[in-house]
């Protein structure tokens, strides 16, 4: 049997196969599997189907056109224009429940620190909650390792059907711009959403800028349900905004501004104290202060969009849940203090921009010099390195530029490439080595930040994977103990 079809039908001729399970992975297929044959960034996966049908594979979804290959017994094969689109909303289908309320959450960078603000202000009001990222899936009773920023559709259906298996009913996910270009996030039931910023970031993938937003921007136009809340910062550009603002009132979106500018919530000042700030909030027509036990501007900026996404599901006193959230595992997290009192934290920063506001954010708590130790990974946007680079050599008093993970690229390059525009510069390839020179040179009132890498646990060489943690490294440095 042959079946042409596009998505919209397509469930209901789904469910005439009768199929157990779906996969994009030939390798994974088990006997009553559909098997999506995907033509992908590496390798086509329609040269899988042999494969999949001598698994077990009892039916077959593919891009129209789809040759059924020699000598293979003949299964079912369903044709779509959008294969990955139709596995995502299979998968969700086949996968079962979600939690009711899941959010969703892009931007160039604050995804992974938003979900879990937004996570952590649902737990503290006693509702069960989940993030969802690069971080993994964090949520009372699991502890899922981190993989994509935005699982595959098949392993994402999975989790959110777990997390409603056990009465998780709040989720707060990432969506990546490869995610939504690639309609990974195609089969979940959002309630809102939010944009963090939009800046430069994986245009080796996307191309263009403008690329990269229109796939940030599928969130809004297509996945979210008509009416939904969307929460937008005014740190984000203005061709965004706009473009935002054109789809929320085509499509009655509740769009709510946050930010200086904000309509939802306005940030009025933000005080530094050493660690942490305090604000000066408008929101719902009333003035508030609120104490926020985390540094750094842009984890405000975060912290806000979080309370607004909250707010905007219902949770009425989500401001004044601000101070008791925590911060999030290598994003400005202080990994040590010497005893002459210098301090060295660690963070997530990959992109110009994060960068920038991250040397911006540690000023006010530096009284002596801003060090920073940073590199940038091999096999992503080369052309974010000299701009990383300018960002340091402008907003650091001493910068060392290291190795963060080269990938499949030849190290040195990348690090000439950053060099080339952040004169001053040390270069030490080795990150361990750097990271002592870096702390060797502090002084008291000095401040430290080991950048690019954050929670990871892993250093990617040629493709192996050798074990590093900045924390860890700093830590043993400075003759501490590990982090709890
Ligand atoms: C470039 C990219 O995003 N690739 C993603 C994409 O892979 P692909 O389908 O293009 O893969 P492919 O290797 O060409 O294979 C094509 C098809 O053949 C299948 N195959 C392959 C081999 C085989 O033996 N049998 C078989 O069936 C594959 O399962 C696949 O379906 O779809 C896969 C399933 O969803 C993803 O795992 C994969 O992510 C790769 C591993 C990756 O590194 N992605 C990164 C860049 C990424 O997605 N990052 C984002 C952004 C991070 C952020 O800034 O926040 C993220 O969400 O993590
Ligand atoms: N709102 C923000 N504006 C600018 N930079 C930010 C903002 N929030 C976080 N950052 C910077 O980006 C880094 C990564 O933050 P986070 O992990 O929350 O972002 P992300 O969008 O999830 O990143 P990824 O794309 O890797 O998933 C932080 O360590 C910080 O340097
Ligand atoms: N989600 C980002 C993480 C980058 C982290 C950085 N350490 C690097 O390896 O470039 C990416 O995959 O581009
Ligand atoms: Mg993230």
């Amino acid at each position: 049997m042959r079946a042409a079809s596009d998505t919209p039908g397509i469930l209901p001729a789904i469910a005439r196969l009768d199929i157990a399970g779906v996969t994009a992975d030939s390798r994974h297929v088990v006997p009553g599997d559909l098997f999506a044959a995907l033509p992908g960034a590496r390798v086509d996966g329609r040269s899988f189907i042999a494969e999949a049908v001598k698994r077990g594979a009892v039916a077959i979804l593919a891009p129209p056109g789809t040759p059924w290959p020699d000598g293979v017994p003949q299964r079912p094969i369903i044709f779509d224009p959008e294969p990955r689109r139709c596995l995502a909303r299979i998968a969700a289908v086949l996968a079962g429940p979600q939690p009711k309320t899941v959010v969703a959450v892009t931007g160039t960078n604050g995804k992974t620190s938003t979900v879990e603000f937004t996570r952590q202000l649902w737990a503290s009001a006693g509702r069960k909650a989940a993030s969802l990222g690069t971080l993994g899936v964090i949520a009372p009773g699991f502890d899922t390792g981190s993989g994509l920023t935005t699982p595959d559709p098949v392993s994402l259906a999975e989790t959110l059907a777990g997390l409603a298996r056990h009465g998780i009913n709040h989720a707060a996910m990432e969506a990546s711009s490869h995610g939504l270009d690639q309609f990974r996030l195609d089969g979940v039931r959002l309630a809102a959403a939010a944009m963090t910023n939009l800046t430069r970031d994986h245009l080796d993938y996307h191309g263009t800028l403008e690329a990269y937003r229109q796939a940030k921007l599928r969130l809004f136009e297509t996945l979210l349900p008509e009416g939904a809340p969307v929460v937008a910062h005014t740190a984000t550009d203005s061709v965004t905004l706009e473009a935002l603002r054109q789809i929320a009132q085509r499509r009655r979106l509740d769009l709510r501004t946050v930010g200086e500018d904000g309509d939802g919530i306005r940030l009025l000042d933000a005080r530094p104290r050493p660690d942490g700030q305090d604000l000066s909030i408008l929101a719902h027509g009333r003035r508030c202060d609120v104490v926020l036990n985390l540094p750094g501007r842009f984890q405000a900026d975060n912290a806000l969009v979080a309370a607004a996404l909250t707010d905007s599901l219902g949770l009425s006193d989500a401001l004044d849940r601000l101070p008791l959230l925590q911060g999030v595992r290598g994003r400005m997290e202080c990994a040590a203090r010497l005893p002459n009192g210098a301090v060295a934290y660690v963070d997530y920063a990959h992109t110009p921009d994060a960068l920038e506001r991250l040397l911006m954010a540690l000023r006010p708590h530096t009284a002596g010099r801003l060090h920073v130790v940073f590199g940038a990974g091999g096999d992503r946007d080369r052309g974010k390195r000299p701009l990383m680079g300018q960002a340091a050599s402008r907003l650091a008093d001493v910068a060392i530029v290291t190795d963060d993970n080269p990938r499949s690229e030849d190290p040195a390059t990348i690090r000439a490439a950053i060099l080339a525009a952040c004169p001053g510069a040390t270069e030490i390839g080795d990150r361990t080595k750097a990271i002592e020179t870096a702390l060797n040179a502090l002084a008291a009132g000095d401040v430290l930040v080991v950048a690019g890498k954050g929670h990871e646990q892993g250093q990617i060489v040629a493709g192996t994977v050798l074990p590093f943690d900045d924390v860890t490294v700093i830590r043993r440095l400075a003759g501490l103990e590990p982090r709890a």
